[in-house]
């Protein structure tokens, strides 16, 4: 099976209440821990490169991966750009065989994030491939922009109906609480779930993206700091605020904080109790495992994507 876009799959979700998971990709052990994953709970996924991502591991490497990873189990995968950058980068990828990008204008003024995005919009289409947009500016890092909470801004809903109907793109990331990183809240953790429903209501049938929505599950992050990790105070979602969202119209909900976490705090640990092991695949392996379990506990128990890829072939 080739390839997918996520067409189908956010169709599925929005009518059956949950969510798609989103993961990051940036080498082997990371695409075949989130695939074993998927196998393992029969669910559609989407791997995502962000340009770090492509940089690191290169375009080429990433997509023949991913292509690996569906020979290897015949599963409804999109190959999907996180936060493109500029329509250049989103042309790039499209050629090159992804089968979904996200242009990311957030950054930019209303009229021009959709000038921008309707090009990608144009580009992509021709080619079958699915366009994702933000409208509304989370707080977080994002490659080289930092942008502080005081200047994050939420989405605007009105905005948001006018801005899916002039670009014509598939899906939105919005903005309502959530930014990338480990270090999310530092009070209570909130979300501005009126606002999701608002924008859900006015967008009715349309694909909502969640992107910040690690839930910096507690026990690595102990984990991390116990052996030799330094990384007090990180905080996520908690998980009943993505099962919460996947209520509404978010059908595709990103993590790569959390991927991260799960790695290092088991090679972390690994090295910690083994100073004398330098064979990669000892630690790599440990990595791979940690993924494989966290992605395997958010798919079923917190996104509800379970058992439905045999619908997507
Ligand atoms: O949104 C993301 C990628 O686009 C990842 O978010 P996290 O940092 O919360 O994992
Ligand atoms: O949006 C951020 C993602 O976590 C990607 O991070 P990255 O740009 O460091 O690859
Ligand atoms: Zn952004
Ligand atoms: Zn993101």
């Amino acid at each position: 099976m080739p390839l997918v876009t996520t067409k189908e799959m956010f169709k599925l979700a929005y009518e059956g209440n949950f969510a798609i998971g989103a993961f990051n990709v940036n080498n082997m052990e990371i695409v075949q821990g989130i695939v074993a994953a998927a196998k393992a709970e029969n669910a559609p996924v989407i791997l995502q490169a962000s340009a770090g991502a492509r940089k690191y591991a290169n375009s080429v490497y990433l997509r023949k991966l991913v292509e690996a990873a569906i020979e290897d189990t015949n599963l409804p995968i999109a190959l999907h750009l996180d936060h493109g950058d500029s329509f250049e980068i989103c042309k790039q990828c499209i050629d090159d065989g992804f089968t979904s990008v996200m242009i990311d204008g957030s950054h930019h003024p209303f009229e021009e994030n959709i000038e921008l995005t309707r090009k990608v919009v144009e580009y992509a289409h021709e080619r079958g491939v699915t366009v994702e947009a933000e409208l509304g500016q989370l707080a977080g890092i994002e490659d080289d922009v930092n942008v502080s909470a005081e200047n994050a801004t939420y989405t605007n809903p009105d905005q948001a109906v006018e801005f899916v109907e002039r670009t014509g793109v598939d899906s939105l990331a919005i903005a309502i609480g959530t930014s990338h990183g480990a270090y999310k809240f530092q009070g209570k953790a909130k979300l501005d779930f009126e606002r999701l429903e608002k924008i859900t209501k006015m967008l009715p049938n349309f694909p909502l993206v969640l992107h910040g929505a690690s839930s910096v599950p507690q026990e690595y992050v102990q984990m991390c700091n116990q052996y030799g990790g330094n990384i007090p105070g990180a905080k996520g979602v908690p998980e009943e605020m993505l099962r919460e969202a996947a209520k509404y119209g978010v059908c595709k909900i990103n993590v790569d904080t959390d991927l991260r976490l799960a790695m290092t705090s088991a090679v972390r640990k690994l090295f910690t109790e083994n100073p004398a092991e330098f064979d990669p695949r000892k630690y790599l392996g440990p990595g791979r495992d940690a993924i494989q379990k966290i992605v395997q506990h958010k798919i079923k128990n917190v996104f509800g994507s379970s058992g439905v890829a045999s619908k997507l072939k």
